[in-house]
């Protein structure tokens, strides 16, 4: 096959391509989804690597959210939708029936395109989950989880000296980096992120691109975006779907300079979209 000069091109090797990845997290073995009639996923199996960025790319509609909210059990959520199949996070099964979803959705962050902090203030919006999960057992120590968390996030030094304002009055960017907080102060080890940047001015998705870049030394990152740029400069591997369909995967640099499958080199040279 005559492989084209990709639109796309990877980071310089130093920021991740070649960089090693860790071991897997999470395990897919055969997972399909059905809304009702219809099937959303087919047999789709892929081991994600802890501690990486993986990427979820595909044409409008191929079901990469739908997958994405396998890997928590937001699809649980869906009235009508139906999962198949076998996911496992560190060997363990994440539809076991003695896997509490709240449990098993503080240890799967997610983060969604729209911020949506809670209409609380700043400290509380990431307080409230370290509480609710029992996570400090004084006011101390939980004002410790709040501003590491912030930290993390790379948030405190925009908001240090107004904790008790509302989350609800930061710019977008700042209430995605909240989000993201509040994610971080549950003691995450997978973050998902359903197009992170997608509302964000491009100063805004590029502090947002930083932080990933920070976050996936500590936590398994599965992003989905419509941006292969974006896939690019941020993933260490990448997963191409096609009408509920993984079509391929593999090293970010391999997607992006040398497909195997015809539709991925036309979907990353845009022939198809
Ligand atoms: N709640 C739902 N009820 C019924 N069908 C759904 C639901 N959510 C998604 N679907 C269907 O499942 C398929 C996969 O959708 P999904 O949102 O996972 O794709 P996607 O690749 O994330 O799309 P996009 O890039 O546009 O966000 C689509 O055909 C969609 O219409």
């Amino acid at each position: 096959m005559t492989v084209q000069q990709p639109l796309i091109r990877t980071a310089a090797p130093h920021t991740h391509t070649t960089a090693p990845v860790d071991a897997t997290k999470i395990t897919v073995r055969d997972v399909n989804v059905f809304y009702g009639e219809k099937q959303a996923l087919d047999s789709v199996s892929i081991d994600i690597p802890g501690k990486a960025v993986t990427a979820f790319i595909g044409p409008s509609g191929c079901g990469k959210s739908t997958f994405l909210r396998c890997i928590n059990r937001m699809n649980d959520t869906i009235p009508g939708a139906r999962v198949e199949g076998r996911i496992e996070i560190d060997g363990e099964d994440v539809n076991d029936k003695s896997v509490d979803p709240v449990i098993l959705r503080a240890k799967v962050g997610m983060v969604f395109q729209k911020p949506n902090p809670f209409p609380k203030t700043i400290f509380e919006n990431v307080a409230y989950g370290p509480r609710i999960h029992g996570l400090s057992s004084s006011k101390s120590e939980l004002e410790g989880i709040v501003e590491a968390s912030l930290k993390k996030a790379g948030l405190w030094g925009e908001v240090s000296d107004r904790l008790h304002q509302p989350g609800t009055g930061l710019s977008g960017g700042q209430q995605q980096r909240l989000v993201i907080a509040r994610a971080i102060a549950v003691q995450p080890e997978v973050i998902l992120m359903d197009e992170p940047c997608s509302a964000l001015d491009p100063i805004a998705t590029a502090r947002i691109e930083e932080l990933i870049d920070e976050l996936r030394q500590q936590y398994c990152i599965v992003i989905v975006t419509h941006s292969m740029a974006q896939a690019a400069r941020v993933s260490q591997r990448t997963a191409f779907f096609h009408m509920g369909k993984l079509i391929e995967h593999g090293s970010t640099e391999e997607i992006f300079t040398n497909p195997r499958e015809p539709r991925t080199q036309d979907y990353i040279t845009g022939r198809t979209g």
